[in-house]
């Protein structure tokens, strides 16, 4: 056999590479490189805009020409990075490398010993990391699981005075509407949308083992920990003060928790949104041309929500390991981390195509609201718990004598099948008051849905 070409081993670099290419743009090791890049480069512009060591600031022009490496961060210099990591085994020497060659290329020589001054390469790695994962998730991933909320929202106020037969235990239970049931999800998804969004990304900048030992007896003088801070906070980021030689990753085990947690709803979702579709209560819009059963013909399968359900699993899976892992490294430092958050995007990867399928599925699904009528119509028997609270009321009350209302309606109801005719004729023999029995005779099963609908509004208003 022919061997094939070299051929991508996720499928996320495969046949979902569209849905995931924004995260490459952060994610990616390219994409890490051009912001180790930055970093390194706005360190020594840092060091030389403050003529620290008897350098002094440089032009804006030479500035903007160094920036350029990052700006103009391509193929060019990804080969060129691959090059010297061949002979360096080391990727942040590489990154260095590949300053300090702009540098002599500009004519900047004399300041080519500021380059990753003082610096191990977590300071480098860790503001990397931080700087990318913060433009992944504000930039990519919450837009997409905003937009996802967005479509719930929608369904939950469309969806809001659709009465429809609850299942507990997947058993016939008090009514609901399909809109609070999918309001439910939105209230969960917010939340958990707003602890994403004041998610702190935190960085160090303190040396090989945290202490600025080397930046302190390059000069005594110097107010490291300001300096630290400075620079760190000039990125866009939260100064972590104290730590071992790496940045000791507990931001990134919360922003993964938070992530697997909104995964995790959003598989539920998934699922529950399946069930009702096979239930007959979603149907799927045909997508035209498109083949449900490469057998059978009639059918439209929820494939969105089985691609979501899967891939939340492996996101999970991943997001779940990434925060557990991270957040130990032996002594001053070990290198696990380093393999581990090379993964960072696969693990967002997976969660962003989840989000991609499940708006896609929302937007080929439709209410079939006489389906859902039916159910109700057909399990009358759930308006047994209406009856015995009416009846405990009129008890305490004073209006009825019954001594045991459930024990009463359980005898009636439990495991059987009621019509309408059946509980007209037990409530019109009920001892209790007039009124509370008109109310009772006047309701049906699809009436019997409490404040469901307006709570949909304590969703409030949209963001
Ligand atoms: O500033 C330093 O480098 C200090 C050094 N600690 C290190 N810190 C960060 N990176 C290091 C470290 N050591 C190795 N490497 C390089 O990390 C790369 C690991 O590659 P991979 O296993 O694919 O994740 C791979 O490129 C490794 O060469 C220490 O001795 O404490």
């Amino acid at each position: 056999m022919t061997p094939l070409p070299p051929q991508p081993l996720s499928p996320l670099d495969g046949r979902y590479r569209a849905a995931v290419t924004d995260l490459g743009e952060h994610l990616s090791e390219a994409g890490l490189n051009r912001a180790r890049v930055r970093v390194e480069v706005e360190w020594l512009l840092y060091l030389t805009a403050h003529s620290m060591f008897g350098s002094r600031p440089l032009s804006s022009e030479e500035a903007a020409s160094l920036r350029a490496l990052v700006t103009d961060f391509g193929q060019a210099e990804i080969d060129r990075l691959a090059e010297f990591e061949a002979t360096t085994r080391h990727d942040v020497k590489a990154v260095e490398y590949l300053v300090r060659e702009r540098l002599s290329e500009l004519g900047l020589n004399h300041i080519a010993e500021l380059t990753h001054f003082a610096c191990t390469s977590e300071d480098i790695n860790n503001l990397s990391y931080a700087l990318t994962v913060k433009d992944a998730v504000q930039n990519v991933w919450l837009p997409k699981y905003r937009g996802v909320i967005a479509a719930l929202r929608e369904l939950a106020t469309t969806y809001r005075d659709a009465p429809m037969l609850s299942h507990t235990h997947g058993q016939p239970a008090t009514p609901s509407t399909m809109g609070r049931e999918i309001a439910v999800t939105v209230y969960r998804l917010e939340r958990i949308l707003t602890q994403i969004e004041a998610s702190e990304y935190l960085g160090k900048f303190s040396g090989a083992t945290g202490d600025f030992a080397a930046h302190v007896v390059a000069d005594p003088d110097a107010d490291w920990p300001a300096i630290s801070r400075e620079f760190v906070e000039s990125l866009g980021l939260t100064w972590n003060p104290l730590t071992t030689q790496i940045e000791s990753h507990d931001w990134q085990a919360e922003l993964y928790s938070r992530i697997a947690h909104a995964g995790r709803v959003l598989h539920n979702l998934a699922t529950d949104v399946w069930t009702y579709i096979s239930m007959g209560y979603f149907r799927q819009i045909p997508q035209a041309g498109a083949t449900g059963s490469s057998t059978m013909p009639h059918k439209v399968n929820p494939i969105r929500f089985e691609n979501a359900e899967a891939n939340l699993e492996l996101s999970c899976a991943l997001l779940d390991s990434l925060a557990s892992t991270l957040v130990t490294s032996r002594l001053q430092r070990d290198l696990t981390d380093s393999t581990t958050q090379r993964n960072i995007g696969v693990a967002l990867g997976h969660s962003l195509l989840a989000l991609d399928n499940i708006g896609r599925g929302l937007r080929e699904i439709d209410l079939d609201r006489d389906a859902l009528l039916a159910d109700l119509d057909s399990n009358w028997e759930v308006l047994g718990e209406a009856i015995q609270t009416v009846i405990r009321a009129e008890v305490t009350a004073g209006r009825s004598q019954i001594s045991d209302p459930y024990a009463l309606l359980k005898e009636l109801t439990r495991g059987k099948r009621i019509g309408h005719a059946d509980l007209v004729e037990f409530v019109s023999g009920l001892d209790i008051g007039d009124e509370a029995k008109q109310r009772l005779l006047a309701l049906t099963a699809q009436a019997y849905i409490g404040l469901a609908e307006s709570q949909v509004d304590a969703l409030g208003a949209p963001r």
